[in-house]
């Protein structure tokens, strides 16, 4: 995915965390440690490419906080990674994991490339090199990672059989999101999606909504937005359009989400769905772009693929009555004001995608416990955790008359700011009395 580089996306970040302070009862301490990640490692991976030439690759691997627990956060394989996106993804996950209430810290990581031009034999050897570099930072009661964008199970899979052999002894709490096979979880490949869903579903609850009746708009048909698609089609919900990296295709009656699946997965293009061919002939769609998407006449609009894609330049045009965030960050500060002023509900990232951390959290219980759990007990502990915390976040939205962003924050920061706290602040310190 090319997710645009944005210098300003941690100092984004930080504000949303200004504001949700007059919300939050902690002390202001708290609010400056948060304000700067803990450690920042930069790593230079040499690699032997397949032709005999060296190339030397750039990695990052960010710690923003780990006062409720080891720091969790995926890695991203992209052109575009930079130390400020990492910074920022970083902090998002302390206040993801603190929203869900997972003992957790915030981390995240990358490297700069474009994996796709890679061979396998060469991206087996990058994930390993980057492992040897950065062996010393993670650990299963340090810092764990996970997938992120252009990374998979199989990539986790070498990064763990790499540190277990720098380790000489297994350690498959180390990393989440590996193969079943080598200690991973059931239930990991749709859990971000399925997170979401289960915040629709409370959400329709609150707003007495016939599914039947709701139409959705999907961006981005990967991993999570695939998911999302499947889940809400299965119950009943018009999905009108989804796009992919391409562009788009709307349909005003609704998609079949999983022969969509099948055919984009066949043909890699969501566009080559409904063009001339064989292929297409199952599916009568209008091609659209991804701005229109965006802008479509439908009840939720999912954004489940880039950063900042609804801007101050077309927020005025969402039609949506309800923005889910499955992607991280798809709406900028800017943005926020103005929907938060046409009265369109926004899910925040931290609490709509945090389906994904939690069953990473799952893996890594399992794994430490040398226990596995069948998939409906990893459904129905995520389900659990998913409405408490979405009703959560919504009452305090209520209760405090703020946007739903901001309650999110203000919850997670009441959970981190008490766990600062209790390790003593200056008012704590320069109390004589004590
Ligand atoms: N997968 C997870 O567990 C997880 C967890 C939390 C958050 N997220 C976030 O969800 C988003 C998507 O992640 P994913 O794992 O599904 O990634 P993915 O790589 O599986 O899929 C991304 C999708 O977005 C599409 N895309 C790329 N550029 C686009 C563009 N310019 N316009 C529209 N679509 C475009 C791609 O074609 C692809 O369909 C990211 O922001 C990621 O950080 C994912």
């Amino acid at each position: 995915m090319n997710a645009p580089t944005q210098p300003s996306v941690f100092a984004g970040a930080i504000s949303r965390l200004d504001k949700a302070f007059q919300y939050a009862d902690i002390d202001a301490e708290a609010l400056e440690r948060l304000k700067h990640p803990k450690q920042i490692l930069q790593v230079s991976i040499p690699v032997r490419m397949d032709d005999g030439s060296l190339r030397v690759f750039t990695g990052y691997r960010v710690r923003h906080d780990d006062t409720r627990g080891p720091t969790k956060g995926g890695l991203r394989y992209s052109p575009q990674v930079d130390i400020e996106e990492v910074k920022a993804l970083a902090f998002w996950m302390t206040f993801k994991c603190a929203v869900m209430n997972i003992p957790y810290g915030g981390a995240k990581g990358g490297i700069c490339v474009n994996a796709k031009e890679l061979s396998r034999l060469e991206l087996e050897r990058l994930s390993r090199g980057f492992v040897e570099q950065i062996a010393e930072f993670i650990g299963p009661e340090t810092d764990i990672p996970a997938p992120d964008m252009y990374t998979n199970a199989m990539i986790m899979g070498w990064m763990m059989d790499e540190y277990s052999k720098i380790h000489r002894r297994r350690i498959p709490a180390v990393i989440t999101g590996k193969p079943i096979p080598l200690g991973g979880s059931q239930g990991r490949d749709d859990a971000t999606g399925r997170g979401a869903f289960y915040c629709i579903k409370e959400l329709a609850k609150k707003r007495d909504w016939d599914p039947t009746q709701i139409r959705v708009a999907v961006q981005g048909f990967g991993n999570a937005g695939q998911s999302v698609a499947r889940l809400l089609h299965a119950d009943g919900y018009q999905v009108v359009a989804v796009s992919d990296s391409q562009g788009g295709i709307y349909k005003a009656e609704g998609f079949d989400v999983p022969s969509l699946i099948q055919n984009k997965n066949q043909s890699r293009r969501l566009q080559a769905v409904y063009c001339s061919g064989s292929l297409c002939e199952t599916v009568r769609a209008k091609s659209i772009t991804n701005e229109e998407l965006l802008k479509l006449d439908v009840d939720i609009l999912v954004p489940a693929a880039l950063e900042n894609v609804i801007t101050a330049k077309n927020a005025d045009a969402i039609r949506a009555n309800v923005i889910v965030e499955v992607a991280n960050g798809p709406i900028t500060c800017e943005a926020d004001e103005i929907l938060h002023d046409k009265e369109i509900l926004v899910v925040p990232d931290i609490l709509a995608n945090a389906g994904g951390v939690t069953v990473s959290y799952f893996e890594w219980v399992q794994n430490m416990q040398g226990f596995y759990w069948p998939l409906e007990e990893i459904q129905r502990r995520l389900s659990e955790m998913m409405c408490r915390e979405f009703g959560h976040v919504y009452d305090w939205m209520i209760e405090k008359k703020i946007d739903m962003r901001t309650a999110a924050y203000a919850v997670a920061l009441s959970r981190i700011g008490e766990a600062i706290a209790s390790l003593g602040t200056a008012r704590y310190f320069s109390d004589n009395d004590s």
